[in-house]
C-alpha cells in the first residue's frame, strides 16, 4: 500500500526510510517502514507505547548503533545518501537530538553551549555562538545576565530551552525531538510550541509525543505508527497512515487513527 501522503508545500526530501526495519537481539520491533520526511516541516510520529517511535527516532541519527544488539535492514537517506555512509560524528552533528528529559550538564549556561563547539573544534567566536543560540531558543533575554550560574538552577522549561539552544550551536539541518514536553508544565510547553514554529524556519523538526494537542497545533505532517500482533505472540510495530496533520486528525482514512487521535484508541 502507498503511504506517501499528499505533498506538503516544502517536498525538499530530508530523510527517507525504504523499507526499514529495526530488531532488538531477534526480536522484530519496527517492520518495512517507508517514510519521506520533508524539509523545513515539522513531522510528528504518534501512536501507541511499544509500536516503535522512540527507537525509530535513534535510527535518524544512528543513536542506535550505541545500544547493544541493535541492528536495522533496508535504508535511511540522508541528503540521498545512506546514513551509513557517514561518519557517526558527522550525522549525529548534522542531525541533533533533543531528549525527553532536559539533560543540561551539570556546568554554567555559557559552557553547556561552548562545550559542543570546542570538542568539535570550531574556530570561530565562541560569544556570538552562544547569544545566538540561546536568542533562537527564546532563552537568551532569561539569561543573558547570568550566563555563568550553574544550568542546574533554571527550571525545567528553561532546561529544556537550553538543550534546544545547545543542539542549534552545532548548526544541525535535522532536529530530532523525543517527547521534548513530557516533563513541562503547560505554560513551558507553550513557549516550546511557539519555539518549534520559529526553529522550523531553519531547521527540519521531527518530533514523537503523546500530546495530541501539540502535535495537531505544531505539526505539517503526522506519521500514525500502530502495533500488529503476530501469530507467535509478538508485537511489531509499523507505519500505519502519513499524511499532512490536517487529514490526521480530521480525516484520517484508517478508523484506528481517528479512535486514537481522539484518545478512543484501546
Ligand atoms: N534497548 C532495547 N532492547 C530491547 N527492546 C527494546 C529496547 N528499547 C526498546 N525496546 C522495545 O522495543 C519496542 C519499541 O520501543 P520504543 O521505546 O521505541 O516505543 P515507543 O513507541 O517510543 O514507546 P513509548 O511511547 O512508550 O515511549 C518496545 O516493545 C520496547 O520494549
Amino acid at each position: 500500500m502507498n503511504l506517501q501522503p499528499i505533498l506538503p508545500e516544502s517536498s525538499e526530501l530530508a530523510l527517507s526510510c525504504q523499507e526499514l526495519s529495526v530488531y532488538y537481539g531477534n526480536s522484530l520491533v519496527l517492520k518495512d517502514i517507508n517514510l519521506d520526511l520533508y524539509a523545513h516541516q515539522i513531522t510528528t510520529l504518534i501512536g501507541p507505547s511499544g509500536c516503535g517511535k522512540s527507537t525509530l527516532l535513534r535510527c535518524f541519527n544512528r543513536l542506535n548503533d550505541l545500544v547493544p544488539n541493535t541492528r536495522i535492514q533496508g535504508k535511511i537517506l540522508f541528503k540521498n545518501k545512506d546514513i551509513y555512509r557517514f561518519k557517526s560524528v558527522e550525522i549525529r552533528r548534522r542531525i541533533g537530538m533533543v531528549f525527553q528529559k532536559p539533560n543540561p550538564f551539570p556546568k554554567s549556561i555559557y559552557e553547556n553551549i561552548a562545550l559542543g563547539l570546542r570538542i568539535n573544534g570550531y574556530q570561530g567566536d565562541i560569544d556570538e555562538v552562544v547569544e545566538y543560540s540561546l536568542r533562537q531558543a527564546t532563552l537568551w533575554d532569561e539569561v543573558k545576565n547570568h550566563l555563568n550560574r550553574n544550568a542546574l538552577t533554571l527550571s525545567g522549561g528553561q532546561q529544556q530551552r537550553l538543550c534546544i539552544a545547545r543542539a542549534i550551536a552545532l548548526k544541525p539541518e535535522i532536529l530530532l525531538m523525543d517527547e521534548p514536553c513530557s516533563s513541562l508544565d503547560p505554560v513551558s510547553t507553550a513557549k516550546i510550541d511557539d519555539l518549534l514554529y520559529e526553529l522550523k524556519q531553519h531547521y527540519t523538526i521531527v518530533m514523537v509525543t503523546h500530546n495530541m494537542q501539540q502535535a495537531s497545533r505544531v505539526s505539517d505532517m503526522t506519521a500514525f505508527f500502530n502495533i500488529k500482533n503476530m501469530p507467535n505472540g509478538i508485537k511489531v510495530g509499523y507505519l500505519s497512515e502519513y499524511d499532512l496533520t490536517e487529514i490526521i486528525f480530521h480525516n484520517p482514512k484508517h478508523p484506528s487513527t481517528q479512535e486514537y487521535v481522539t484518545g478512543r484508541f484501546y
